[in-house]
């Protein structure tokens, strides 16, 4: 028998409790052993539960039973949830755990503290929610040199943004939307404003690289500024938006990071990730592209990937999985500004729209305009290829100072 204790009864947490207690035959069967969930902590009472008396408001009766041997922490945030970790891992007990915030700012430390006390810290669920992609990443592809990493990794704000397109729905109503299904964070504007997809991208990185990659570093912008006029220009060009979280070695051993709203080609494998799904492309030296789809939030696929990880560590009881990255390094992030990349422009002056074209080509060396039939009177949809943040922000001036006023300025993913 193992007994383990969940910390959070949440969305995910009490997930996890469904899984195990509607799966028992077979989880029994693949962990070689039962499982237990012997305590479950919570702020609130649950009387209605068939398990109501496994619950505690107390840490302690959790760090201090011995028979305690997993702890899978689906509290979220960064405090308490990093104490009881830390403590946990101090005191002879795994952890699994969903919480992307804790392992983005802490997973080298907790790593590091998890192998010197021969224990394991597995975070299956903290990426892509019931996707595999962290295993598939440390094991399945560890014979490539993985080169970048692309993905939509955010399932609230692809649930938001399908909406938006798909059924003209109001930002706040899918907004409220998902945060019914489960789907958004506690404070939903770690969603939208990026901060969610920012910390699955540096976990990415920092496993696929093998350095620590903090949030803070990393360029990140939100889905609040995209327009259903913007939707319209990329379906005139032949694609969609989508917030992508990227990253990618470069030759002088830095990576660049980046979390933004991009246009994707309607060719793309990425076009067709809609609704809650996330989808995530891997780029190996020997498989070329590999492609992770799956439900990226929500009750059981997040669960389902939390249980899996519990599994493992009940089959890897006396023997550590191997997961580990180094601390952070000084000058590995690529500055943002040197980062080169194709972007569209939506574009407006006080005069026709071949006027206001007519300038943008003038600025941007080799711009190209989007052709669409309803276009607001001066305005004008434009792509420009292979520029550096500095560059394009120089050259949008110069347009600006020749009366054009840049509306947009949305990246152009080569994904
Ligand atoms: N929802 C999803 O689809 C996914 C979530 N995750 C991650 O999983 C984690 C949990 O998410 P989710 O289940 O949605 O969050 P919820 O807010 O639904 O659940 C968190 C639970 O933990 C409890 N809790 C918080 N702090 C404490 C504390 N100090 N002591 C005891 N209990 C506490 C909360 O109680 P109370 O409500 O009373 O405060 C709540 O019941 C987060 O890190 C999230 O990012 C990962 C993948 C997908
Ligand atoms: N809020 C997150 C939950 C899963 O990680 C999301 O919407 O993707």
């Amino acid at each position: 028998m193992a007994d383990i204790a969940v910390l959070g009864h949440g969305v995910v947490g009490s997930g996890v409790l469904e899984v195990l207690l509607t799966h028992t035959q077979s989880i029994t069967r693949r962990a070689k052993e039962e499982i237990r969930v012997k305590h479950i902590l919570d702020l609130r009472e649950f009387p209605e539960l068939p398990y109501a008396g496994s619950f505690t408001k107390d840490f302690k009766v959790i760090l201090e039973d011995p028979e305690v041997t997993i702890v899978v922490e689906c509290m979220g945030g960064l405090e308490p949830a990093y104490t009881f970790v830390r403590k946990c891992l101090e005191n002879g007990k795994s952890v699994v755990t969903s919480n992307k915030e804790l392992v983005a700012a802490k997973g080298a430390e907790l790593l590091a503290l998890a192998q010197k006390n021969n224990l394991n810290f597995l975070f299956e669920a903290s990426v892509g929610g019931g996707i595999p992609i962290i295993r598939p990443i440390s094991q399945c592809l560890a014979a490539n040199e993985v080169g970048e990493i692309a993905g939509i990794l955010n399932g609230t704000t692809n649930f938001i943004l399908t909406k938006m397109i798909r059924e003209h729905m109001g930002f706040e109503e899918a907004l409220k939307l998902a945060q019914e299904l489960g789907y958004a964070e506690r404070d939903p504007s770690a969603d939208v404003e990026g901060a969610d997809a920012c910390r699955k991208i540096c976990i990415l990185a920092s496993l696929a690289f093998g350095t620590h990659v903090y949030p803070e570093e990393v360029h990140t912008e939100g889905i609040t500024k995209i327009t259903l006029e913007d939707v319209a220009y990329a379906d005139a060009w032949g694609g969609v938006i989508k917030l992508i979280g990227q990253v990618s070695m470069l030759e002088n051993g830095h990576i660049a990071i980046m979390v933004a709203p991009m246009l994707i080609s309607r060719e793309s494998q990425l076009a067709n990730v809609d609704d809650v799904f996330n989808g995530i492309v891997v780029r190996g030296d020997a498989t070329g592209d590999v492609m992770f789809y799956g439900k990226g939030a929500g009750k059981l696929p997040t669960a389902s990937a939390v249980v899996a990880d519990v599994i493992d560590c009940v089959k890897h009881m006396k023997a550590r999985k191997y997961l580990f990255w180094e601390e952070a390094r000084p000058d590995y992030i690529e500055p943002f500004e040197s980062i080169k990349g194709d972007f569209f422009l939506r574009i407006q002056g006080d005069c026709s729209s071949d006027e206001t074209f007519a300038k943008a080509a003038e600025a941007l060396p080799g711009a190209a305009r989007i052709v669409r039939r309803e276009e607001a009177k001066g305005e004008a949809g434009v792509t420009v290829e292979n520029i550096s943040e500095a560059g394009i922000r120089e050259r949008l001036l110069r347009l600006e100072e020749s009366g054009v006023r840049v509306l947009d300025r949305i990246r152009i993913s080569d994904f």
